[in-house]
């Protein structure tokens, strides 16, 4: 007798203490606002968000007092187990997500990409297989249109009605691979639209880098430097700009990945005066964090570890691109985490055409970013939701069930201490390469609790994942963020679906027309704008922006005088003044 009831009353308490959980004494950050609240989950759902709640007993209590209580992160663009350049990435769905969780991100989306000729449904399931039983955290899917044909259509169309795939990544870039040509990317763009999923570039012109490295390895430049010569600025804000076209000429949204350059965000801010669509522009932690002067490095190892495409930038482009991405120039930071070994790496030893393209960042994305832009003051908590979490649910239609702390949503949470510090070092980190492109670098802010559906899986600083807890996220198509917009006359239009959560607070949105929105100094007296997340990605520009870089608010208003179709939630604080943050 003693033994099943034993048993049963030790399951009741793993059951009730992994299945209700209490955050107390936090601050909870989300993309509009920060309150002083606590927060209860339920069978990995958040219940109730507010202070004095009435829970069960049971419940597992975590003491919050000094930490931010914010929407675990989404990373968009992660390549696990790809094959690529005669290589395959050392980080799998264990070790990647793993790493994932560590850092404070609890939903990734990784990239089908099918071989030449290879089926797109085949290659969806083979990602499945590979990903299912292995993910710590929740994962979608992005599919690669590597190749064009009538039967690629249809199965767009398949993936988007059966499978739950809602975006489609091109490339200008790989010639000879996965390259496609300007008329192949019109077509791929208008099927999206008729589908109404995402497409995504990888913006580069493959013809020049060709040419360009033919010449170079003529002419004896054959180590990783070459990689970055091959392929400057120019090369990337072309493709850009012809992506922008592309898109506006097939009435068509659009989302850059890997914004790497000044440039690029130049081509960027252009096209989107014009863009009758919604353009969101990715940019990664490894541009922020770190810079091109590696790649001068004399070591073989070190400046090929950080061979990527687009490749780092000059040294006064991470402070550009976090001000890209404060400014709404830039909506979104992933990772593009695609770890090679070093005895990878060096299939490129002779010619540096051939080093695997790839860095690490999965794991470092949200610290890199609080370092660089929060800690800096670039950036406020806000703003760091946004960019590192609720601006990708949106872009991929996983919002408000992600990206947010609110009732109804899953509880994906990183309980954030802004003032732990730590050094980023290859020895201490959870990837499976043994090559960290921000070794050295100090950062204060990192997660001192993650928690993944409604399970601790960083607890105190200890790493608790396991492996295959995660399941897959079907994305819907027709994302309001890319597909609602023009619609949009007000905030109650951006509701969400019956069958999603509803958020606590409204979010703030700038909507209709693509014109730039200009508030002046004196509508902005008194007055912050409630967070600086645009879903469009239409700007906010100054001076309003400015004055609301450092704001904390709580009582709603709209601003009269604006033009009618754009409707701004603004939101006074108390006082009447901006005060400090937390
Ligand atoms: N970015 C990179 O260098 N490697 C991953 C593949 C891609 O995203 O282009
Ligand atoms: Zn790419
Ligand atoms: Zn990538």
């Amino acid at each position: 007798m003693a033994g099943p009831v034993a048993q049963s009353l030790t399951g009741i308490n793993i059951k009730s203490s992994q299945n209700r959980l209490l955050i107390k004494n936090g601050r909870v950050v989300n993309e509009d606002g920060m309150e002083d609240a606590d927060v209860y989950i339920e069978d990995g759902i958040i219940k109730q968000v507010g202070r004095n709640l009435i829970i069960p007993g049971g419940t597992r209590t975590i003491d919050a007092t000094g930490l931010l209580v914010m929407p675990g992160g989404i990373d968009p663009h992660t390549h696990f187990e790809l094959e690529m350049m005669g290589a395959k990435t050392a980080d799998d769905f264990y070790k990647g997500t793993r790493a994932a969780v560590a850092g404070g991100t609890t939903t990734i989306i990784d990239f089908v990409l099918p071989e030449k000729g290879q089926s797109l449904v085949e290659a969806y399931n083979h990602w499945r297989q590979k990903a299912d039983n292995k993910v710590c955290c929740d994962y979608a899917l992005h599919v690669g249109v590597t190749w064009w044909s009538p039967s690629v259509k249809k199965e767009m169309q398949q993936l988007v009605e059966e499978h739950g795939i809602n975006s489609f990544k091109m490339f200008m870039a790989y010639k000879d691979a996965w390259m496609l040509n300007d008329y192949e990317l019109c077509q791929v763009m208008e099927t999206c639209v008729e589908l109404k999923a995402l497409p995504l570039i990888h913006a580069e012109n493959g013809s020049i880098i060709a040419r360009n490295t033919e010449k170079l390895l003529a002419a004896g430049v054959t180590g990783p430097e070459g990689h970055a010569l091959s392929r400057d600025e120019e090369v990337e804000a072309e493709a850009v700009n012809r992506a922008c076209v592309i898109a506006n000429q097939m009435n068509s949204p659009l989302y850059i990945v890997h914004v790497m350059s000044k440039s690029a965000v130049q081509a960027l801010r252009l096209a989107r005066t014009r863009q009758k669509q919604p353009l969101f522009g990715e940019t990664l932690a490894a541009t922020i964090g770190t810079d091109g002067s590696h790649y001068g490095n004399a070591c073989f190892r070190h400046a090929a570890a950080h061979v990527l495409s687009p490749p780092l930038r000059a040294r006064d482009t991470p402070a550009a691109i976090v001000d890209a991405l404060a400014h709404d120039d830039l909506q979104i930071i992933a990772s593009d985490n695609c770890t090679f070994h070093e005895k990878d790496k060096e299939l490129g030893k002779d010619n540096f055409s051939k080093i695997p393209n790839g860095v690490n960042g999965v794991e470092d994305r949200m610290a890199i970013l609080w370092q660089k832009a929060v800690n800096t003051g670039a950036m406020d908590p806000c703003r760091f939701v946004a960019v590192s979490s609720a601006a990708a649910a949106r872009a991929f239609h996983l919002w408000p069930r992600k990206g947010r702390v609110a009732e109804g949503a899953d509880a994906d949470l990183a309980l954030w201490d802004p003032r732990r510090e730590r050094t980023v070092s290859a020895h201490a980190h959870h990837h499976a390469v043994d090559f960290n492109i921000f070794e050295g670098t100090h950062v204060i802010g990192s997660p001192q609790y993650v928690i993944v559906n409604g399970r601790v899986c960083l607890d105190d600083g200890e790493l608790r994942v396991v492996e295959g807890f995660g399941k897959f996220l079907p994305t819907p198509p027709a994302a309001p963020a890319a597909y609602g917009a023009r619609e949009r006359t007000s905030d109650a239009s951006d509701a969400p679906p019956a069958d999603t959560p509803s958020p606590r607070a409204s979010p703030v949105y700038t909507n209709g027309t693509p014109t730039e929105l200009s508030i002046s100094n004196k509508q902005m007296e008194g007055l912050s704008v409630s967070g600086c997340s645009t879903p469009t990605g239409r700007k906010m520009r100054e001076p309003g922006q400015r004055d609301l870089q450092n704001s904390t608010f709580s009582i709603s208003q709209e601003l009269e005088g604006l033009d009618t179709k754009t409707s701004v939630r603004v939101r006074n604080p108390p006082g009447g003044k901006s005060s400090g943050l937390w």
